[in-house]
Parts: structure tokens; sequence; C-alpha cells
């Protein structure tokens, strides 16, 4: 698996108090939704209250919120959980993304480009939260893919603020997002599916995932680069979804990337696991992190566009065209 350390409120005790979670298949879904509705708000507070630390203006200032999880289901949204907690304005525009898995964490990029470039002076506020309480179940013969899962998947959130036009001095961008495209791959509704059911979240991860995504990767990416000045896949940076080791290989292979473009996302994947929509935001932060650390004269590892990719069900492939920022 290639997985050192995950993170989950999933523990011993939790599971002492709700056993219907630790069953196979009883019913239990009242049981996670409380535990989704507790966590997934609680951890997207904590990693919003980050970004919006590092970003340096006032919650006040926040004129939108794009959120992305697939680990509850509620109405309101915890969207509007998440924006009463971080006191956000009662006229913050909201925009809730259900059930996008692990392309939740682009495509919420991709809204937000959108709505930064269409509502001058626009702060958009993007928070991906995941919580595998939905899912979490014992293990069964008959369902060897949700062992698979169990084995991947981790709790995790995380945030970003995104703006055009940004304002010198105070505010210091760390990438631009010059384009966003998508693609589903072709005859693959199956590969990876999802059901709300009385025994939680009841998911299939067909083993052939990686090689479907190897056969599309190459078309979707030339349609990328084409954005970002033709240049070869070499000379770009790479935040790609770490779904799994044998996706990262598949794509690493297909595009003949050099070993060091996935190592973020390695790394990522090594340290938290498969933490769906929030996952590319952490290799994103990894990048820039090591990129500043090692002196490198952009936040993208010294390059000056790269990709983001996220990967989930449809087989869904969603991309960012990234434009580094020069690090002095
Ligand atoms: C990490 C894996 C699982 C194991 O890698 P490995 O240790 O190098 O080993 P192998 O790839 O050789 O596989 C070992 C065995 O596991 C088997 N296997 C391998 N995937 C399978 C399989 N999906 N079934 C059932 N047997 C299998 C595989 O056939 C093989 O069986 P065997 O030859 O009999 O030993 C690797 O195969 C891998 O990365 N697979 C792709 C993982 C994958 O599908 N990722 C999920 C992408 S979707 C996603 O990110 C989010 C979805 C999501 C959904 C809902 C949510 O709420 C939130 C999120």
């Amino acid at each position: 698996m290639q997985i050192d350390k995950r993170h989950m409120v999933v523990r011993r005790e939790l599971l002492e108090e709700n056993p219907s979670i630790a069953s196979y298949m009883d019913n239990s879904m009242n049981a996670r939704h409380q535990v989704v509705m507790e966590w997934v708000p609680k951890l997207a507070k904590e990693a919003a209250e980050k970004a919006i630390k590092e970003w340096g203006r006032s919650v006040s200032e926040i004129t939108h919120i794009v959120m992305a999880t697939t680990s509850v289901v509620n109405m309101p949204g915890v969207d509007l959980l998440v924006a009463k907690s971080l006191g956000l304005s009662p006229k913050v525009r909201r925009v809730m993304l259900y059930q996008t898995g692990c392309w939740g964490g682009a495509a919420a990029l991709r809204v937000a480009k959108d709505l930064a470039e269409n509502n001058k002076g626009a702060r958009v506020l993007i928070v991906c939260s995941e919580c595998t309480a939905i899912f979490f179940r014992a293990p069964s013969e008959e369902y060897l893919d949700g062992l698979v899962g169990q084995g991947l998947f981790g709790d995790g959130a995380a945030a970003v603020v995104v703006g055009s036009d940004p304002i010198p001095e105070v505010e210091h961008p760390l990438f631009e997002i010059q384009w966003s495209g998508e693609m589903v791959v072709p005859d693959s509704e199956t590969a990876i599916d999802g059901h709300l059911m009385e025994a939680g979240m009841y998911y299939h991860l067909r083993p052939e995932i990686p090689k479907l995504i190897s056969k599309s990767i190459e078309e979707f990416v030339g349609d990328a680069r084409a954005q970002a000045e033709n240049k070869e896949c070499n000379e770009l940076f790479w935040a790609v979804h770490p779904g799994g080791v044998a996706i990262l290989n598949q794509i690493e292979n297909q595009l003949a990337l050099v070993s060091e473009k996935l190592t973020a996302s390695r790394e990522i994947l090594r340290n938290y696991g498969n933490m769906a929509s929030a996952c590319v935001l952490f290799v994103l932060d990894q990048i820039r992190n090591k990129s500043i650390k090692a002196g490198a004269s952009t936040t993208g590892e010294g390059k000056e566009f790269g990709l983001l990719i996220g990967i989930g069900p449809g087989l869904t492939m969603e991309c960012c065209v990234l434009k580094s920022v020069a690090l002095n």
C-alpha cells in the first residue's frame, strides 16, 4: 500500500460506543451520521482557520465558500455550519459539492476560479473535509474491495483562499489557476460507485481503476499541456491525487515522468493515506513548502507551470493548470 500513517476519528472507543459501525452490514446510518456531522465541520473549521490566518485578511472579506465532502449528507449543507463556526457573513455565497469523491478538491478550485474571475473583489474560501466514519465497517470475504478502501482511506481536511487581482503587499499568492478541465474516462461508470444505505456508504473500487486511468491520461494531459505553453511533462510540476500507489505508478509510467515528479503525491499518500477531496490540496501544500525549503526559484519546484489532477467516481479526471509564483 505504501502508507505508513493515516489519521482517523474512528478509534476503539468510538466503535465501542457505536458497535453498529464496527459490524459489516448492520443498520448504522444514524450512528454514522452523528459522527460525521460532528467531525466533517470540525476538521473543516480547523483547516479553514489556518488558511485564513495565512491569507492574512479578515474573515469578513470572504465573499464565497465552496465546500467539498463525500462523507456527509445534510440539510442545510455542512458548508453553512462551517461558515457560521468561522464567523463568515450571513451574506456569504455558498456552493456545496457533495459526492465528488477524490476529484472534489480540483473541482472546488475550478468553481472558485470562475467565481473569483467573475465577481470583482471576490475572495473564495475552499474547504475540503472528509471522514471515513461514513463507510468504515468490518471486513467480509464477499467485499475485498472494501478491504482495499479500508487500507487506503484516511480522514483529513484542507482549505485555501482563492481570489483575483491580489492586493500588493497584503496578499501573497502561491499559484495562479490558469485553466481547468474535466474528462470522464470512457466506459468507466462502474469502476467506482458508492451508495448511501442503512448500513452507511457502501462503495466499490474495481481492480481495473489504475489501468482505466492510464488509458485516458495522455489525452487528458495533452489538453492541459496545451494551456501551459505545450511544455513537456517533465518540465511541469505535478500535484496528482494519490488515489493509491498503483494509480501513481500507472500515471508515472504512461507519461514517462521522472520519479521525482510524483514525490509530493507519494509523501502525502505515505503520511495521510487517501483523504479523497482534501488530498490534492495537501499535495500542493507539500510542493510549495518543499520548494521554499529547497530554495527553488518558484513555488512549483522551480517550474513555471504544473498540473493538479483529481481522480474519482465517474471515473472523472479533473485538472487545473497552475502557474507558479517566483520565490525571492
Ligand atoms: C494499493 C493497491 C490497492 C495495492 O497495491 P500493491 O500492494 O502494490 O498490490 P497489487 O496492486 O499487486 O494488489 C494486491 C492484490 O490486491 C488486489 N486488488 C487490488 N485492487 C483491488 C480491488 N479494488 N478489489 C479487489 N482486489 C484488489 C489485486 O488484484 C492483488 O490481488 P492478488 O494478485 O490476488 O494478490 C493498489 O492496487 C492500488 O493503488 N489500487 C488502486 C486503488 C484505488 O482504487 N484507489 C481508489 C481510487 S478512488 C478514490 O480515491 C476515492 C474513492 C472514494 C469513494 C467514496 C468515498 O466516500 C471517498 C472516496
